[in-house]
C-alpha cells in the first residue's frame, strides 16, 4: 500500500478523502461503528413516532384524520423497524448513506400530514421539524452532503405545505430563515465531526504504517545481526566453526568438564591425498568434497560437540565428557564411515578417507595449544603408518 501524506488530503468541501480508495478503506474501518449508530438511531425514531401519536387521539378523536395519521405513523415505524435489521444484515448501507437518506425523505412526509392535519398545532410542527433538521444531521449518521439533501427535501416540502395553505410570502421567508438556523448549525457541526474522524484514521494508519516500518527494520537489523555473528564465527566454505570461536568453546567446554569431573577429548581429522583431489578434479571439486566432509561431520557427531575448521583440509573436533578410548570408538565408527562413502561431485563418487589424531585433555595442558600439538603428532604418525586411521598421543 503507498503511504503518502497525499493520500490522505480531505476535501475541503465534501469532508471525504480525495482519495477515492482510502475513502472506501475509511469506510470499511468505520462501517461497524457507524452501523450501530445508525441502527439506534433509527429504533430511537421508530419509538418517537409511534410514542407521540398518543397525542393525536386526544385532539382528533377516532376520525378519519386520526385514522390516517395512525397509519402513516405505522407504516413509517415498520418502515423504520424493517431498515434497523436491513442494517443489521448489510453494515455498508450506513456508510454508502443512500438507503439512509431515502428512509428520512420518506420519513419527513409525516411532518407535512401532520401540518394538515393537525391544525391545533401548527406551530409546534415546525418547532418539531426545526429539531429534526438538527437531529438529521448529528444523531443520524451519514454522509454530510445526503443529510443536506434530506434537510433541503424537508424544508422544501414544509414550505410547500405552507404555501398552499395561503400563508403569504413574508411568512415563507420568516419559516425559511427559521429552518435554515438548525440546518447550517446542523450542517457544519457534522462537517466538522467526519472531517475529524478522517483525520483521526489518517494519523491512527500513519501510527500503524510507521510501526510496520519499524517492525521490518527491527527485524532486518536481527536478521543482519545473527548473519554478522554467523560470519564472525564461522569458516565460510564449510559453515562449521573458525580458529577464534572453537577456541573460545574449547575454554568453556574445559572449564566445565573440569567443574563436572568428566574427561574431555580433542582430535585434528586431515583428510588423505587431499592435493590428488585438487589436481584431478579441480579447486571446485575439492571445495565441495570440504563442504560435504564438514557436514558429515557436524550430523555424525554429538550436539553438543565442537567441530571447527582447522585450516585447508584439516578440521578440529573438541569431544567434551568423552575420554580417549571412547573417543577412538566415536572416530574411528567416523573414520569407516568416511572411507565407504565417496562423495558425489559433478555427477562422479570420489573416494575420501582421512586420518585422525586424537588426545585426552590432560589437567597439565596449559593452553589450548598444548593439545594440539598433542594430536598433531598422532595425526603425523598415523599419515606415516599409512593413512585411514585412528592415531592417539
Ligand atoms: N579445494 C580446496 N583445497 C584446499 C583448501 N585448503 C587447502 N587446500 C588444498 O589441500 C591440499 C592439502 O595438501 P597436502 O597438505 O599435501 O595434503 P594431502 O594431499 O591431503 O596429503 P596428506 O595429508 O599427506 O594425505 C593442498 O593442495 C591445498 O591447496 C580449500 O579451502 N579448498
Amino acid at each position: 500500500m503507498h503511504n503518502h501524506a497525499s493520500q490522505y488530503l480531505i476535501s475541503a468541501w465534501r469532508g471525504e478523502f480525495l482519495d477515492a480508495a482510502t475513502e472506501r478503506l475509511f469506510r470499511a474501518h468505520s462501517e461497524p461503528h457507524m452501523a450501530r449508530a445508525l441502527r439506534r438511531a433509527v429504533l430511537v425514531w421508530a419509538l418517537l413516532v409511534v410514542l407521540f401519536g398518543a397525542l393525536d387521539y386526544p385532539a382528533l378523536g377516532w376520525t378519519a384524520e386520526f385514522q390516517l395519521l395512525f397509519g402513516w405513523r405505522l407504516a413509517t415505524g415498520l418502515l423504520l423497524v424493517f431498515f434497523y435489521f436491513q442494517v443489521r444484515r448489510k453494515p455498508a448501507l450506513a456508510t454508502s448513506g443512500y438507503a439512509a437518506t431515502a428512509v428520512e425523505i420518506f420519513g419527513s412526509f409525516l411532518f407535512f400530514l401532520l401540518y394538515f392535519l393537525r391544525h391545533d398545532m401548527v406551530t409546534w410542527v415546525i418547532g418539531v421539524v426545526a429539531v429534526s433538521l438538527l437531529a438529521l444531521f448529528m444523531y443520524i449518521p451519514n454522509r454530510v452532503y445526503l443529510s443536506l439533501l434530506a434537510a433541503g427535501f424537508i424544508i422544501a416540502g414544509m414550505l410547500f405545505c405552507v404555501a398552499i395553505n395561503g400563508f403569504g410570502i413574508e411568512t415563507l421567508v420568516g419559516l425559511t430563515f427559521m429552518l435554515m438556523l438548525p440546518t447550517v448549525v446542523g450542517f457544519f457541526t457534522a462537517m466538522r465531526w467526519q472531517v475529524a474522524q478522517r483525520q483521526n484514521y489518517a494519523l491512527l494508519m500513519q501510527v500503524m504504517s510507521a510501526n510496520r516500518d519499524l517492525q521490518s527494520e527491527v527485524r532486518r537489523r536481527e536478521a543482519l545481526e545473527v548473519e554478522l555473528k554467523r560470519q564472525a564465527t564461522t569458516d565460510p566454505l564449510t559453515g562449521l566453526f573458525n580458529r577464534r570461536q572453537y577456541e573460545m568453546l574449547f575454554q568453556r567446554e574445559r572449564e566445565r568438564c573440569n567443574r563436572l569431573h568428566q574427561q574431555m577429548s580433542l582430535c585434528i581429522m586431515d583428510l588423505d591425498h587431499f592435493k590428488r583431489i585438487n589436481d584431478e578434479h579441480g579447486h571446485d571439486a575439492g571445495d565441495a568434497v570440504l563442504r560435504h566432509v564438514a557436514q558429515r561431520l557436524s550430523c555424525s557427531l554429538r550436539h553438543s560437540d565442537v567441530v571447527g575448521r582447522f585450516g585447508g583440509e584439516e578440521f578440529v573436533l573438541v569431544l567434551p565428557d568423552t575420554g580417549l578410548e571412547q573417543a577412538m570408538a566415536v572416530l574411528d565408527r567416523l573414520r569407516a564411515e568416511l572411507a565407504v562413502t565417496p562423495v558425489p561431485v559433478n555427477g562422479q563418487l570420489l573416494p575420501v578417507s582421512a586420518t585422525f589424531g586424537v588426545t585426552e585433555v590432560q589437567e597439565g595442558d596449559a593452553e589450548l595449544e598444548d593439545v594440539l600439538k598433542r594430536a598433531d603428532r598422532a595425526l603425523y604418525e598415523g599419515k606415516g603408518a599409512g593413512r585411514n586411521r585412528v592415531m592417539t598421543a
